[in-house]
């Protein structure tokens, strides 16, 4: 499955990053999450390697990879929310935004509103269940590779909880893990990931 395609994928991410600020839909931010990270998640699969006992396809293991990207991405930008609109940048669904009562304008004042904190969960969801998707294909890598890449995905998937944890102020908050729960989250990988499945 080893391709050259997610490098040349990934350098059209940085060009369309040049020009495109808005999203009108999931599926355009979904396209431009796989184009700058999705593609990291495939580039990483053959130098970790898929373990050789594995029953699983590799198709279902690069799937998990494609979803590790595409869930830190999520993250990212839920995160940065305010520091990319004070860049004229936003990366969430336009539609999904405006379903939920909220205009462009909300975004560049940054007040937490009912409506807001409601949107920011229903994002915070779905970029959950990328990490679920991600999480299912760990123990099918090269045993090296697994609890590193566990601690990498609890990590990221903490900061969900740091913005929650902030009442959804992504707009003048940055939400981070703590050096104590990041510090935790290593021998708790490396004891998850030596049990088996
Ligand atoms: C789960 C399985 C089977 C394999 C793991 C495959 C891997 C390692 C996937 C992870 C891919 C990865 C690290 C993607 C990067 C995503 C990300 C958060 C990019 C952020 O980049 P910037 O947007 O430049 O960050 P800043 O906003 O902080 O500058």
């Amino acid at each position: 499955l080893f391709s050259l395609q997610p490098f040349r994928d990934m350098i059209e991410g940085m060009r369309l990053d040049l020009w495109k600020s808005r999203y009108r839909t999931f599926d355009e931010l979904y396209l431009y999450c796989y184009y700058v990270a999705g593609t990291v998640g495939l580039m990483t699969v053959p130098v970790m390697g898929i373990a050789p006992d594995s029953k699983a396809s590799a198709e279902s293991v690069y799937n998990a990879a494609l979803a590790l990207g595409i869930a830190n991405q999520l993250t990212n930008i839920l995160r940065d929310v305010g520091e990319d609109s004070r860049r004229g940048r936003i990366y969430l669904p336009l539609d999904e935004l405006a379903q939920a009562g909220l205009t462009e304008e909300d975004i560049f004042r940054g007040k937490v509103t009912d409506k807001w904190r409601r949107f920011m969960k229903g994002q915070i969801q779905r970029a959950r269940l990328f990490f679920d998707e991600a999480e299912k294909g760990v123990m099918h890598l090269d045993s090296a590779s697994r609890w590193p890449v566990l601690a990498s995905l609890w990590l990221y998937r903490q900061i969900l909880d740091a913005i929650e944890a902030n009442d959804y102020n992504n707009f003048t908050k940055r939400a981070y893990v703590g050096k104590a729960k990041k510090f935790l989250s290593l021998p708790a990988a490396y004891a998850r990931a030596a049990l088996s499945p």
